[in-house]
């Protein structure tokens, strides 16, 4: 794991018209590493995450992206500098089949050492490759999410965003999302993830951010989350 930033926010501001909903955060995703974001519901999670994608402009503040500003930058440049998001709800296109969507964005990839192919994709969810002719449409909840990740994974992202992955699965099917997550990990892939299952992320994130009401209420390892079992309840509701 390198020291260098691969992200940093600096004082970043964001909101919906006249409302403010992130007041001031500060943080940086180093190479290599998964910063786990956390919060209860409300507390700014998906707003941060829309506003490093650039779904919407923050009002203050600045967005650095391997050195360069991408506060306000349109959010196919960012995708194109290699942040890819998994967004909430998966969307999955009904009418594509499971190989359509993992070669749809073929133009938009980065350069990589170790480029995701079909095949790797395929390695990763075996699944997927049961299920390579099937539409969008006739994936479960579960398939699609997996479909998500990997077709965020085949644009061979430098970031890649996780917006409650594992929500409204079955627990045998967050147990393989969990399982993939640990294996992108293993990898080097740097990795920011929203999701609310503590237990799970802990032995996955390096690093811990906790919002509360759009400010980082805590942040720190995981060894020093487990050992403070108050935050979780002071501020995650566990
Ligand atoms: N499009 C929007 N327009 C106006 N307000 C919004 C919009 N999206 C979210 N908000 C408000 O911004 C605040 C933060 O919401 P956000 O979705 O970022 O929280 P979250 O931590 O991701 O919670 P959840 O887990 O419920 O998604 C909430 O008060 C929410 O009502």
């Amino acid at each position: 794991m390198s020291d260098a930033p691969l992200l940093s926010c600096r004082g970043l501001e964001a909101g919906y018209g006249a409302s403010r909903v992130l007041f001031g955060l500060d943080f940086d995703i180093r190479v290599g590493q998964v910063l786990a974001l956390m919060g209860r519901n409300g507390m700014g999670k998906s707003t941060t995450i829309k506003t490093l994608v650039g779904g919407l402009c923050p009002q203050r503040g600045e967005i650095l992206f391997d050195g360069q500003a991408i506060h306000g930058a349109r959010a196919d440049h960012i995708a194109r500098l290699g942040v890819a998001i998994v967004p909430e709800g998966r969307q999955c296109f009904p009418n594509l089949t499971v190989r359509e969507h993992l070669v749809a964005f073929a133009d938009r990839r980065n350069q990589a050492a170790e480029p995701w192919t079909l095949g790797r994709l395929y390695e990763l969810f075996p699944r997927l490759a049961e299920r390579a002719g099937h539409l969008g449409n006739q994936l479960s909840g579960g398939e699609q999410q997996m479909l998500a990740i990997a077709r965020a994974l085949s644009t061979n992202p430098r970031l890649l965003i996780l917006d409650e992955a594992t929500e409204g699965l079955a627990p045998v099917i967050r147990d393989e999302i969990w399982r993939c997550l640990a294996v992108l990990k293993a990898q080097g892939q740097t990795t920011l993830v929203v999701d609310k299952y503590v237990e799970k992320l802990l032995p996955l994130a390096d690093h811990n951010l906790i919002l509360e009401r759009g400010r980082i209420a805590w942040q720190g390892s995981s060894a020093e989350l487990a050992a403070q079992r108050d935050l979780w309840s002071r501020y995650l509701g566990v």
